[in-house]
């Protein structure tokens, strides 16, 4: 039984509205993004970048709030690589102060929707403030049990396997592991992203197509969805157009 979501999409450039058809059956459990386009989206209208940063900063909770309506259960947000740093230093400050700036303006809303906060990355190469206020979030909704926002922050995917085979190389020195216990399911729980199922679908936004260094090895089989939207536009709309896609590729007709 389709269930029928009357979501009217509007494309970018407002010319063309279609309806979207989800199933319920078939949700991405894990659903990744690559939020780009902040810089983008306010040089074309004349704003400092930073204000693309804090629109972008709303689009993550409104893209929440929409994923877990529609029952997605894990939404990684790409929201500081470790590439981010070459930014012009006012321009990593500012995107430094963001997670205290979510705390006060955005977690209320989601602790209300039961959304439990998560973060992977380098967090001691953050600042204090930085750090706090991520601590801080996780803390306040750890009891939540409804769908878990994970924040990759200070984040690099080959960082993250170069650390997880130093990990696992020193545990066979030190006589703790075999060569031959080393299996995927092994190396899945020891990356940053250990304990999450890999992302069903990835989304990148702004144009772009690129992984950026963003969950190598988790994305190995997961659908890649491109959209020309800048991250700060991203709304449900779009978000039921990326699992409409998903849901026409995965669609096994009861085979398969
Ligand atoms: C560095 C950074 C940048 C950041 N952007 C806003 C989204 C667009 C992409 C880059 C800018 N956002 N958005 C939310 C957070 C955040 C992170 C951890 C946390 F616990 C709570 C909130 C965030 N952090």
């Amino acid at each position: 039984m389709i269930k029928r979501v009357q979501a009217w999409l509007s494309r970018k450039d407002r010319q063309e509205e279609q309806p979207v058809e989800i199933s319920p059956d078939n949700i991405p459990r894990h659903v990744a993004v690559i939020m780009d386009g902040n810089g983008r989206w306010a040089k074309r209208r004349g704003l400092p970048r930073i204000v693309g940063h804090q629109n972008g900063m709303k689009a993550v909770k409104r893209a929440t709030i929409a994923a877990n309506d529609l029952g997605v259960e894990f939404l990684t947000m790409y929201a500081f690589s470790t590439e981010n740093w070459k930014r012009p230093k006012d321009e990593v400050d500012f995107l430094m102060r963001l997670p205290v700036e979510f705390l006060a303006l955005e977690l209320d809303e989601l602790i209300e929707k039961n959304v439990q906060v998560r973060v992977m990355g380098d967090s001691n190469a953050l600042p204090n403030h930085t750090r706090k206020a991520m601590e801080e979030a996780v803390e306040r909704t750890k009891h939540n049990t409804g769908l878990i926002l994970n924040f990759a922050l200070n984040y690099g995917s080959r960082k993250e396997i170069e650390d997880c085979m130093r990990e696992l190389g020193n545990d066979i020195k030190a006589g703790r592991l075999s060569p031959e216990e080393i299996t995927s399911e092994l190396i899945d729980s020891r990356l940053l992203s250990g304990g999450l199922p890999d992302p069903d679908l990835l989304i990148r936004t702004s144009g772009e197509m690129r992984l950026s260094n963003f969950m190598l090895w988790q994305i190995a089989y997961s659908e890649l969805w491109f959209t020309d939207v800048y991250w700060p536009e991203f709304d449900k709309s779009h978000l039921l157009q990326a699992v409409a896609e998903y849901q026409r590729r995965t669609r096994r007709y009861g085979g398969l």
